[in-house]
């Protein structure tokens, strides 16, 4: 039997790609279930059964896999809406508000999702939780100069930071934009979207990972009786 988390990402991937329409803006998620999205898009369009797309990217790996697929892509200064993007997630509370960045990429992610009239998250359900921060570190893309000033204001909001480390790299993760990223575990969110707006405010950080208020729908993918299966929140 296939890895039952490869067959929830493949068909949540697959679901959210069956919603978008022919001549639409499609905001281009980053992970790798978003790559599943983003692979069908690209064979309903090789097939014809979806016309005339025009995709914006939130990352390089984006990029790179819809330039694999032959979607036409676009950037956000030429293109006057987004209709909707579909993105991944490593955290979804029952509100439907987000931790991301687990591929260091929330910057331009928030960017494009927020700007999606909308915003379809597509998740295996181990990324559903209770509170925000139980199971994943909040990350902070940080300019590189600011990194120690900022990792000493997140220890005084209560929080422990610790600097991502490349895994076949001698050094830190490099964010898309030349940047760090820091990752905060905090023992509870209680209050996400102060605690958005209260990480950003500090000088030096230039984006966080909390999505608060901006998911329309989350396609859940789930294994039941050895079959993948898709339900929407
Ligand atoms: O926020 C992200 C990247 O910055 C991803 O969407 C998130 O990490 C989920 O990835 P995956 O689908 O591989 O679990």
């Amino acid at each position: 039997m296939s890895d039952p988390i490869v067959m929830m990402k493949q068909e949540v991937g697959k679901a959210a790609a069956a919603r978008v329409k022919s001549d639409s803006i499609v905001g281009l998620g980053t992970g790798s279930t978003t790559a599943y999205a983003i692979q069908y898009i690209g064979e309903r369009l090789q097939s014809g059964d979806l016309k005339n797309i025009v995709g914006v990217t939130t990352s390089f790996q984006a990029e790179v896999l819809a330039r694999k697929y032959n979607i036409p892509l676009s950037t956000l200064d030429v293109v006057d809406r987004i209709d909707m993007a579909i993105d991944g997630a490593d955290e979804v509370d029952p509100q439907k508000n987000l931790i991301k960045g687990g591929g260091a990429a929330h910057t331009q992610e928030k960017i494009v999702d927020s700007l999606a009239e909308q915003f379809i998250v597509v998740v295996d359900g181990g990324k559903l939780v209770d509170k925000l921060g139980s199971t994943f570190l909040l990350p902070v893309e940080v300019i590189p100069k600011a990194v120690v000033p900022v990792m000493r204001k997140l220890e005084q909001l209560g929080g422990k930071p610790e600097l991502r480390m490349g895994v076949k790299k001698a050094g830190p993760v490099v964010t898309d934009q030349g940047n760090l990223v820091v990752d905060v575990k905090f023992d509870s969110i209680d209050d996400p979207a102060t605690l958005e707006k209260t990480i950003n405010n500090i000088p030096g950080v230039l984006e966080n990972g909390l999505f608060v208020g901006v998911t329309d729908i989350v396609l859940v993918g789930e294994v039941i009786d050895n079959k993948p299966v898709v339900r929407e929140l």
